[in-house]
């Protein structure tokens, strides 16, 4: 056991002896130690059920065999973070998740880990621990929340109240109404109730086969999670019998599984920077032209808000993502059925029973949104290294779009010009210096994404940056541009009026200025001195590495 490096043998009488004051018992000494991953935290509404959450997961490893040691990670609510200063540490923060567990896991030598995420970065923090460390591991998220709906009927989510800004800035709301959804788009604890970013990586975790069946759709509120941890609890004194680690369920194939559910339901453009994260841990070399490769061959199945009405809930009644699983197992050469995954049971096995209860919510290949998936990566020379778009969010009608660049070298700027209409009709608000590095931290920019589309502007504005969006932006909205502009990416050279073409179709993005005229202005191209000079983001700055890398911290 690996625990034994902590519990036997005479020189381990010390330890022995601090185990006891937490509660051991001296017959606990042949069980596995199980390290219970937490997540709770007052201020996220995903995660503030998370305490009596893991009491009843530390009742679930009781039962099943094993002692468990809660610890926590933090968090950062991105909802509350967003539009300001504080965005700033919201990526950062999941290298801080992924370092903290890997820090008490590997001091106390865990047998396993059970690892309680939710939101945004915790989850992919995690699952980057758990491919890091390496130690049997199983996930069990803490659940979305119910879907809003507004006194009128009308269903509501967090991307509702961010439009909402946006209708009634420009008076197509009146502050009634936007009161109204405030107060009733976010009614219980759980994960914003869309496919954002939090939901598309609880969802994408069931095809990595890390967690169970249900587990990315089951409301937060649900009684039926709880079963979900017994269960999960289970499984994971079975992984810790067999030895079955992360990076055996975490292969190339599964980075490829998991990009073809996200395509299937046109998850957030920040699974891909997670999911290259996690396949950097697991030491996978992955290219972002594969994704596209199964964009192509992976029909949309399910259109979620913010690209629908329907929330994660309505995913759920209609048969969860077991049933869009079992869909895509089913087409010929699209997934990897026999994968292993914590079930002990192979992908397809886990969802075989599943059914799509309701063809419009999950559809089949034949009545799918469109035979490519809902998320696409655009190479040209704006972006060489790589964009990446929700096309699944995008109007159908919209296939490529032709404007005129209007610069803004930061959010808060470009919010300015949005709010005081000066981006009109026709325009491509670039928006630069807010990398990686140039944020620093990659900002994700919901408020100027959510303010075009607020203003019924999101069939005539695009809009790019080297910044993240979140999983509620819709539009032709172009993030991770790459190489980032403080690294002096192209994007860097753009000026206001140069013409950019957005090509959805042949997944280009151009910038229509002869090469000569670049080379020139990179000639006169200055490298900014980093915004942040003290802490973490300082720090943060000096290692972080280009989005299409997944931004992951390097030496
Ligand atoms: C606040 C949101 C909607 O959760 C966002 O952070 C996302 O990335 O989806
Ligand atoms: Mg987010």
């Amino acid at each position: 056991m690996r625990s034994d490096m902590i519990k036997k043998g005479v020189d381990r009488a010390p330890h022995r002896s601090l185990l006891y004051a937490t509660g051991v018992k001296l017959k606990d000494l042949d069980k596995p130690f199980i390290g219970v991953c937490n997540s709770y935290i007052d201020i996220i509404p995903g995660h503030m059920h998370l305490r009596q959450f893991a009491d009843v997961v530390k009742d679930a490893i009781r039962a099943a065999g094993g002692i468990p040691f809660e610890f926590n990670t933090i968090g950062v609510d991105d909802g509350i973070a967003m539009g300001h200063i504080g965005m700033r540490y919201s990526l950062p923060s999941r290298e801080l998740i992924a370092d903290s567990a890997e820090t008490v896991i590997n001091a106390h030598w865990f047998d396993g880990v059970f690892y309680i995420p939710n939101c945004d970065k915790i989850t992919p923090g995690m699952l980057m621990a758990a491919v890091r460390t390496n130690v049997p591991s199983v996930f069990v998220s803490g659940g979305p929340m119910e879907a809003g709906v507004s006194s009128t009927g009308q269903p509501l989510s967090l991307a509702s109240v961010f439009e909402g800004v946006g209708a009634y800035q420009s008076g197509r709301m009146t502050q009634e109404e936007l009161l109204d959804i405030e107060k009733n788009a976010c009614p219980t604890c759980g994960s914003c109730s869309g496919m954002f970013t939090a939901n598309s990586m609880n969802s994408l975790m069931e095809m990595l086969g890390v967690a169970l069946p249900g587990n990315g759709t089951l409301v937060a509120t649900s009684k039926e999670r709880h079963q979900l941890i017994y269960d999960a609890a289970e499984h994971l004194i079975d992984l810790i019998k067999n030895d079955i680690k992360p990076r055996d369920i975490i292969t190339k194939e599964t980075i490829d599984d998991a990009f073809a559910l996200d395509m299937a339901m046109g998850g957030s453009t920040n699974t891909v920077l997670h999911t290259l994260a996690i396949a950097h841990e697991a030491e996978i070399d992955y290219d972002l032209n594969r994704i596209n490769e199964i964009a192509k061959r992976t029909p949309y199945l399910s259109k979620i808000s913010p690209a629908s009405n329907y929330s994660m809930q309505d995913v759920h009644n209609a048969g969860g993502v077991s049933a869009i699983i079992k869909e895509l197992c089913e087409m010929e050469g699209v997934v990897h059925p026999e994968r292993i995954t914590v079930t002990g049971k192979t992908l397809y096995e886990n969802v075989k029973e599943a059914q799509a209860l309701n063809s419009d919510v999950i559809r089949s290949k034949e009545t799918a949104h469109s035979q490519v998936g809902g998320l696409s990566i655009l190479f040209g020379n704006l972006a060489p290294d790589g964009g990446v778009i929700k096309v699944g969010a995008v109007d159908p009608n919209i296939k490529s779009f032709v404007g005129s660049a209007i610069v803004y070298e930061s959010q808060d700027d470009a919010l300015k010009g949005i709010e005081s209409g000066e981006v009109q009709a026709g325009h491509v608000v670039v928006i630069r210096y807010e990398g990686p590095k140039g944020g620093p931290g990659m900002p994700e920019m919901l408020a100027p994404t959510a303010a075009i589309a607020g203003r019924g502007l999101d069939t005539q504005v695009a809009l790019i940056t080297d910044g993240r969006f979140s999983g509620a932006s819709r539009g032709v909205s172009i993030g991770h541009v790459s190489p980032e502009a403080a690294e002096g990416g192209p994007i860097a050279l753009v000026h206001d009026g140069d013409l950019i073409t957005i090509n959805l179709v042949e997944r280009t993005l151009c910038l229509e200025v002869s090469e000569k005229i670049l080379e020139e202005r990179r000639k006169h191209w200055i490298k900014p001195s980093p915004k942040i000079q003290k802490g973490y983001l300082a720090r943060y700055a000096k290692l972080v590495t280009s989005a299409n890398t997944g931004g992951v911290l390097k030496i």
